[in-house]
């Protein structure tokens, strides 16, 4: 049974992501940048999120995966409520369950790209992986060749570097992938094809793509803006 399956018959959820009264404030003295009554994402489903400059998706990003706590209210991925694990379980949680495609993509520089995509495969400890068996089919999923795998990060182009960075979040087959504003250094054409490669190799998993570009809401199965985000009321994407 592949590692996929395991997690969603053992826990038998059809949500991806529940998140239940979720307040976060920057300081005491602010108002919340975040304030989510009820966000239901379904397991696989793939929802874009926009909203102005300002208006708290990074924050949220940093909530579901995690990193930022909670002033109160609850965050639930695949059924597991972050509030009952140690910080060294939500590392490994996230790890081997959360795949993220960052802004800047955040690839090692010094590192080639087989080296980058195994050091994600190690902080997952996932020990019965065929690493690059796993890192060939990716490449090969997002039209880059397998020569890429030995050269170096920073020998990359742009486009690259971003198809590397999606198949770094994939190679533990996440089952929720999330994508901060990856396309900003992309003309049109470049970025169409991002979109495309993107939403193909993601279909075993929930996405939650962020971006201001509402053009690129057209890719997704539903969408979501801040501004109703943040307003009382349920929202299931
Ligand atoms: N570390 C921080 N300390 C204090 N305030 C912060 C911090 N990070 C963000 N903020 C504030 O929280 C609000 C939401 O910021 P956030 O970065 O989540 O917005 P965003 O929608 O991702 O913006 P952008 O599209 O410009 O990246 C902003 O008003 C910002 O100034």
């Amino acid at each position: 049974m592949s590692h996929q399956s395991n997690l969603y018959s053992s826990t038998g959820t059809e949500l991806a992501v529940d998140i239940r009264n979720l307040v976060y404030s920057y300081s005491k003295s602010a108002s919340p940048v975040i304030n989510v009554n009820a966000w239901q994402v379904p397991k696989r489903g793939h929802v874009f999120v926009s909203g102005a400059s300002g208006s708290g998706k990074s924050t949220l990003l940093n909530l579901l995966t995690g990193t930022l706590q909670p002033d109160s209210g609850s965050v639930t991925l695949f059924d597991t409520d972050f509030a009952a694990l140690s910080a060294r379980q939500k590392d490994a949680f996230r790890a081997k369950h959360i795949g993220v495609v960052f802004q800047q993509f955040n690839l090692i520089d010094y590192l080639t790209v087989l080296e980058n995509l195994t050091a994600a495969a190690y902080f997952a400890k996932n020990k019965s992986l065929d690493i690059e068996a796993r890192a060939r089919q990716l490449l090969d999923k997002l039209q880059l060749p397998a020569s890429v795998l030995n050269q170096r990060a920073d020998t990359l182009s742009v486009g690259q570097q971003q198809r590397v960075a999606i198949a770094r979040a994939l190679i533990n087959a996440p089952h929720l992938i999330i994508v901060d504003e990856p396309t900003s250094a992309l003309d049109a054409d470049a970025r169409d094809k991002f979109m495309q490669l993107l939403v193909e190799a993601t279909s075993d998993s929930a996405v939650i793509f962020v971006s201001h570009d509402k053009s690129l809401a057209r890719y997704f199965d539903t969408r979501v803006d801040m501004a109703t985000l943040n307003q009382a009321g349920t929202v299931t994407s």
